[in-house]
């Protein structure tokens, strides 16, 4: 599969504005690597440039790379989610997401019974059946979010680059969702690239995290690595516990100032009455 690769990528808006300033990074086939950051540390700009979607310095290659070097040829090998996606209103959600074939399509652009079979399969993965022949002006803002999803799915890339794809979904479509882009990538070997303001769930589910600050790499590491109370204080200016559970996979939790004392004596205490690992 697939191998994304950015090395030292830098990105000047119009204005002036350094919003991505020297990032690396590099996700294999398989791979789930979250960009965390708090607002406007540039993780959407970071991903827009991923995408090709904006210019930038430094580079960016796919190993193997798309077979040509158009639109056409990327959106072969990459599928990306913006935050807000804009989805037109009057069309159905069923054609909407066959727009996702639209990269394999023969001259005439007409799906065939392949691209058809495809799409209803990712409806389904998706819970969208019932809603597969609704407006998209009709659905909730987590439907629409699902919708987007379900598009970028149809597309078969070999990299998905995902801008915050939980923020408008409930508990319950959150943890569906990230399983199922997990399952993805462990059953297809998709490489996988989104932000997530979610600590925990970026713990969860990436095995690796670069954190921004101001358009910076603060941190990169696993999620055990980066995810530390005093590097979130810093980056994030909040008060958090970090919990590790059973699988020593963090767990970031916000704590409210006045309380952060009692907080870290219940926590000692706690460590304190642990039971020793190996008895
Ligand atoms: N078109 C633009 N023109 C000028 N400044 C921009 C533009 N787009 C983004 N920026 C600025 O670049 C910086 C990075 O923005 P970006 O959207 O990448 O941040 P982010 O980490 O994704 O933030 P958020 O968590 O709020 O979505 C911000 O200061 C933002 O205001």
């Amino acid at each position: 599969m697939s191998t994304l690769t950015a090395t030292d990528v830098r990105v000047v808006l119009p204005g002036g504005t350094v919003a991505v300033d020297g990032v690396s990074l590099q996700v294999a086939s398989g791979g789930w690597l979250a960009v965390l950051g708090p607002n406007g540390a540039g993780k959407s700009t970071l991903l827009r440039a991923l995408a090709g979607l904006i210019p930038y310095q430094g580079t960016v290659t796919f190993d193997p790379g798309p077979a040509g070097r158009g639109r056409r040829e990327l959106a072969r090998i990459l599928a990306y989610l913006p935050q807000r996606p804009v989805l037109p209103p009057e069309l159905a959600v069923r054609d909407y997401v066959l727009l996702g074939r639209t990269p394999y399509l023969g001259y005439l652009g007409v799906p065939g019974a392949g691209d058809r079979e495809l799409v209803e399969g990712v409806l389904e993965r998706l819970e969208l059946g019932p809603l597969a022949r609704r407006r998209l002006g009709t659905l909730s803002g987590g439907e629409r979010q699902r919708a987007a999803l379900a598009r970028a799915l149809a597309q078969r890339p070999r990299a998905l680059l995902l801008d915050e794809p939980t923020t408008a979904l409930d508990l319950g479509h959150q943890q569906q969702v990230l399983e199922l882009v997990d399952g993805l990538r462990r059953e297809d070997g998709l490489t996988v690239v989104t932000t997530l303001h979610d600590l925990t769930a970026a713990a969860q589910y990436a095995e690796r995290l670069v954190l921004l600050d101001r358009g910076r790499t603060a941190a990169d590491g696993t999620p055990a690595e980066v995810l530390t109370a005093e590097r979130v204080a810093a980056v994030y200016r909040a008060i958090v516990s970090v919990s590790t559970d059973i699988l020593g996979v963090p767990a970031v939790t916000p704590v409210r100032p006045g309380t952060a004392g009692i907080h870290a004596d219940a926590m000692s205490t706690l460590r304190d009455h642990r039971p020793p690992a190996n008895p």
